[in-house]
């Protein structure tokens, strides 16, 4: 990816000054950590915002928007450049179709990728959705098979539409908490995490606020129903997660070619197996053998009982 082909990131500047400067700061800090390109994927089921997201993220509208199953040609990277700082987002199509899981799609994404280090998940969903359910978890599987659990530790939830108020009369932060917990727990069970890796229970949850008509904050930042200028906040957490520590995700033909990466280990079961057989248990059926063979055999097992029961 040669940086003289990026476009100027022309689009942070129609931010609000004081979003630019949250940005721009956050863009540093990066720099300053050596990282001075990030590679972010957006995925989730059809609708739900993806490319709206990346259109907020870069300030303009790089990608089409549509309220109906999008179709223009996707996966596509948007990549855009600003004081030597690269930014590529990658807009996917949505991985369900006729309620299942769409594995050719997923295909295609894999492909796009290969060769690309991804060092941000962004998975996308809407806040204003009530219920979790089987497709959920399905989806997240199929995330964790084609690219390992790992990408989850590069992952942060993004929750959508998030302009709502809450039915039933709970508070707006007791919704987000209840929504984010339940996503959460299919996201935790659908990859496999387990109790024990903690860093499960911190996966983070963003909230965003697509629509032209959000609210905004005295200085022209669009915000959300608790006062967060989202956009910053967006920024910021992806900067979090690129600098938690855990390492990026490289596509390369391995991964997309080779087994499913949660289950390399499996492959040598039958060696363990092989392994067991000939250099354990064999060795001990022998000794055990071999002890018996050299007992000698007690006086009275040898004589004649005289049993009825005996045969001839
Ligand atoms: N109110 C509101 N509408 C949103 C928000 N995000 C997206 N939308 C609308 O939801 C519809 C779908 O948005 P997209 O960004 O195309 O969703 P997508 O996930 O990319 O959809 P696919 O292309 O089908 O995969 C569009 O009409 C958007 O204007 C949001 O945060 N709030």
């Amino acid at each position: 990816m040669a940086s003289q082909l990026i476009r100027e990131w022309v689009g942070i500047q129609q931010f609000p000054a004081a979003t630019q400067t949250k940005l721009l700061e956050l863009l540093g800090k990066l720099k300053q950590e050596d990282v001075s390109t990030l590679t972010i994927l957006v995925m989730g089921k059809g609708g739900v915002g993806k490319s709206s997201t990346v259109n907020s993220i870069v300030g303009e509208r790089a990608v089409a928007v549509s309220a109906f199953q999008s179709e223009g040609p996707r996966p596509v990277m948007v990549s855009r450049t600003r004081a030597g700082f690269n930014l590529h987002i990658i807009d996917t199509p949505g991985l369900i179709e006729g309620g299942y899981v769409n594995f050719q799609t997923l295909e295609i994404i894999k492909r796009f990728l290969l060769d690309k280090t991804i060092d941000v998940l962004l998975y996308v969903d809407r806040l204003d959705t009530y219920r979790v359910d089987n497709l959920d978890k399905q989806i997240v599987k199929a995330i964790t098979d084609s690219f390992g659990k790992e990408i989850w530790k590069r992952a942060l939830v993004v929750l959508t539409h998030a302009q709502l108020s809450p039915p039933d009369g709970l508070e707006y932060e007791v919704f987000f908490a209840r929504r984010s917990e339940a996503l959460l727990k299919v996201v935790r069970s659908g990859a496999k995490i387990k109790r024990q890796d903690t860093w499960g229970a911190n996966i983070p949850v963003v909230l965003v606020e697509n629509s032209g008509r959000c609210n905004k904050n005295e200085n022209e930042e669009k915000i959300l129903p608790n006062g967060t200028a989202w956009i910053p906040n967006l920024v910021k957490t992806i900067t979090d997660v690129t600098l938690n520590g855990s390492k990026a995700i490289k596509v390369d033909k391995k991964l997309i070619e080779g087994p499913n990466p949660n289950r390399k280990w499996k492959e040598f079961i039958p060696l363990i197996f092989a392994f067991q057989y000939f250099f354990i248990i064999k060795p001990i059926q022998k000794a055990i053998k071999n002890d018996i063979a050299r007992e000698a055999r007690p006086a009275w097992e040898m004589r004649d009982t005289g049993s009825p029961l005996r045969k001839y």
